[in-house]
């Protein structure tokens, strides 16, 4: 249940006062100047970040799509913002459908720039990043950028021969849903990814979600994971 507060408290002004000494341009534009509450928890000036992590396969969107739903979040899909942008014909489209297609990672001022304006055009203060950051030089352009780190990283622990399997009967006529880009991507997350996950779990964000078992059972564990990030927030 949606419920719109009175205008801002001198505690939310000094907030956005912050917000603006730390140059983080994106979390005021993306934040309108009421307070909203929802299931039972007051929003702030700042929007409240989950960054969503796993392997190809490993449910990130199907989770992402359950917590829209109960929690009032926007999804960006990094993935979905490219290929958005290669459908769109934009002048990087070529060189984005080709690093897709081996599996390899976007330089990231290309993915921060469509995460920025998306989270801008999003008007909301709860926003879930799936597949991003995706390498120690994504998460370091995000910082830089947007000038703010995550609330919480979500990650999806999933074994690799289920991630295929998931993978290659996800029929969405995907250009790197094959084996030989899967091997790429595996790899690439092995490689690149792993090392941010560690880095967000040695500062404390990270929920480790067991992503094995039915859609609705992942969700139950999520759902606790959410529900207690968002507390936490609030008693900040
Ligand atoms: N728990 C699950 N068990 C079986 N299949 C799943 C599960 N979660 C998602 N899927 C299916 O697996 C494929 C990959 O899921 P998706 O959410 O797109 O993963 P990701 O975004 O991490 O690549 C999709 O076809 C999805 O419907
Ligand atoms: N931060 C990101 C996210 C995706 N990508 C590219 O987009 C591809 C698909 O990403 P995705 O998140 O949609 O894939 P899934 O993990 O959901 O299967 C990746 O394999 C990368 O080539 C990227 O370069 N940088
Ligand atoms: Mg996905």
């Amino acid at each position: 249940m949606w419920r719109r507060v009175a205008s801002l408290s001198s505690a939310l002004e000094s907030d956005l006062m912050q917000a603006a000494t730390c140059g983080a341009g994106a979390w005021q534009r993306a934040f309108s100047s009421t307070q909203v509450e929802v299931e039972g928890f007051e929003r702030k000036s700042h929007p409240f970040v989950a960054f969503v992590l796993g392997g190809p396969g490993s449910g990130k969107g199907t989770q992402c799509m359950k917590i829209v739903e109960t929690f009032g979040f926007t999804h960006l899909s990094a993935g979905d913002l490219l290929r958005k942008e290669i459908a769109s014909n934009s002048e990087n489209g070529s060189m984005i459908l080709d690093t897709i297609k081996e599996g390899k990672i976007v330089p990231s001022e290309v993915t921060v720039r469509l995460i920025q304006a998306a989270m801008e055009a999003g008007r909301n203060d709860r926003f879930l990043i799936d597949g991003f950051p995706r390498s120690e030089e994504n998460r370091a352009a995000y910082e830089r950028v947007i000038g703010a780190e995550p609330d919480m990283v979500l990650f999806f622990d999933c074994p690799e021969n289920e991630m295929v399997k998931r993978v290659l009967s996800r029929n969405e006529g995907r250009v790197d849903d094959n084996m030989d880009t899967v091997k790429k991507r595996l790899r690439v997350f092995s490689e690149l990814n792993l090392p941010v996950i560690e880095h967000y779990s040695i500062k404390g964000k990270l929920r480790k979600i067991d992503g094995t078992g039915s859609a609705d059972e992942i969700f139950e564990r999520v759902r606790s994971a959410v529900f207690a990030a968002l507390r936490e927030r609030e008693e900040r």
